[in-house]
C-alpha cells in the first residue's frame, strides 16, 4: 500500500520514552504539508515502514540495515548511547555459565536490541543460547527462560520493581567489549515518499530537528511529564534522558556500522550495510 500524491503522509513515533525528546514539540498540525502520526512498538513501525503503510518513521536500525536500498536516513536524527542506556536490559535468572547455553526470551518489540543481544552473547561470550520471542511480560518470560531481554519503557518499568533479577544493560556491554557508542533507531524516509513529496518531507524534518533542539535546551517539560505519564523521579528522567543521544554524527555512525559488520559475520544480514542519508535534506 502506497499513499498517493493528496493523501497526508504518515510519520510513525515509536510510543517509548526513547524519542521523546525528538517529538516532543512536533506538531504535526502546525506544518503547511497534510501529515498525521501513526504510534506503534518499533517492531510494528518497522513493518509499516516496509510495506509502504508510513512513509517516514524512528524505526530500529536493524529494520534500516534490512531495508537499506529502499529508505534515506534523516541526517542528525537517532536514538543512540555511548555506554548505559537503562532501557535495553537483560533480566538475568540464572548463572551466566548456563544462559550462555540456555534459553533467552526477548522481546517481540525490538529489532535492533534482539540482535545486538545475540551479537553479544555468540561473538562476546562465546556462548549459544536458543532465543525465543515472546510478549514483553518480565515474570511469564522468565518462566521458561534462564534471562529475559526488555526494551524501551516495559524495561524501565520492570526495573523498577523488586524483581530480583541481575541486569545486564546492553548499551553498556557493548561499549564495555567495542569502546564504540551504539545507536538503536534512527528516522529513515522511503525513497518512494521522498521522492513524490521531497518539500513535505522537509518540512516534517526541519521540525523534527526544531523538537530536538528544544528538548536539548531544556528537558524539563520532557522530565515532568514522564514522571506523570510513567511515573518515577524527576532525577531518574533527568539521567535517563542525559544519558541519551538523539544526534547521527561520526561517532555514532562509527558504532552502528560496527553493529552492521558483526551483524553479517554472524549470518543476521545477508548484506553490507551503507549509510545513506536523504540527499535533499541539504536543501530542508
Ligand atoms: C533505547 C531504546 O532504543 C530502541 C530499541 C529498538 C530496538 O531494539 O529495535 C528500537 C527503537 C528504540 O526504541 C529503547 O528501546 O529503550
Amino acid at each position: 500500500m502506497m499513499s498517493t500524491s493528496d493523501a497526508p503522509l504518515r510519520i510513525g513515533r515509536i510510543d517509548y520514552a526513547n524519542v521523546w525528546p525528538v517529538f516532543h514539540e512536533f506538531r504535526p498540525e502546525r506544518l503547511e504539508c497534510r501529515s498525521e502520526l501513526v504510534y506503534g512498538m518499533p517492531a510494528e513501525l518497522n513493518r509499516m515502514l516496509r510495506t509502504g503503510e508510513i512513509d517516514v518513521s524512528a524505526v530500529s536500525s536493524f529494520a534500516y540495515g534490512l531495508n537499506a536500498d529502499d529508505y534515506w536516513l534523516l541526517p542528525d536524527l537517532s536514538v543512540s548511547s555511548f555506554g548505559r542506556v537503562q532501557s535495553l536490559l537483560l533480566f538475568v535468572k540464572s548463572p551466566m555459565e548456563k544462559v550462555r547455553f540456555g534459553k533467552i526470551a526477548m522481546t517481540t518489540t525490538s529489532a535492533t536490541t534482539v540482535n545486538l543481544l545475540k551479537i553479544v552473547m555468540e561473538k562476546f561470550y562465546g556462548g549459544r543460547p536458543v532465543y525465543e520471542t515472546a510478549e514483553p511480560d518480565l515474570d511469564a518470560m522468565l518462566e521458561r527462560a534462564d534471562a529475559a531481554l526488555l526494551i524501551g519503557d516495559h524495561a524501565i518499568r520492570a526495573s523498577w520493581r523488586e524483581h530480583g533479577y541481575r541486569v545486564l544493560d546492553l548499551g553498556d556491554l557493548w561499549r564495555l567489549w567495542t569502546g564504540h557508542g551504539m545507536t538503536y533507531a534512527v528516522w529513515a524516509v522511503r525513497r518512494d515518499s521522498a521522492r513524490r513529496h521531497p518539500e513535505a518531507v522537509g518540512e516534517i524534518y526541519r521540525a523534527l530537528l526544531a523538537s530536538k533542539r528544544r528538548s536539548a535546551e531544556n528537558p524539563e517539560p520532557l522530565v515532568s511529564e514522564a514522571v506523570r505519564r510513567i511515573g518515577g523521579t524527576e532525577s531518574y528522567w533527568r539521567c535517563y534522558f542525559a544519558g541519551l543521544s538523539h544526534d547521527f554524527g561520526a561517532k555514532q555512525r562509527a558504532g552502528l556500522s560496527l553493529y552492521f559488520q558483526y551483524a553479517r559475520e554472524l549470518g543476521l544480514l545477508a548484506e553490507p550495510v551503507s549509510l545513506t542519508d536523504w540527499p535533499d535534506a541539504v536543501y530542508a
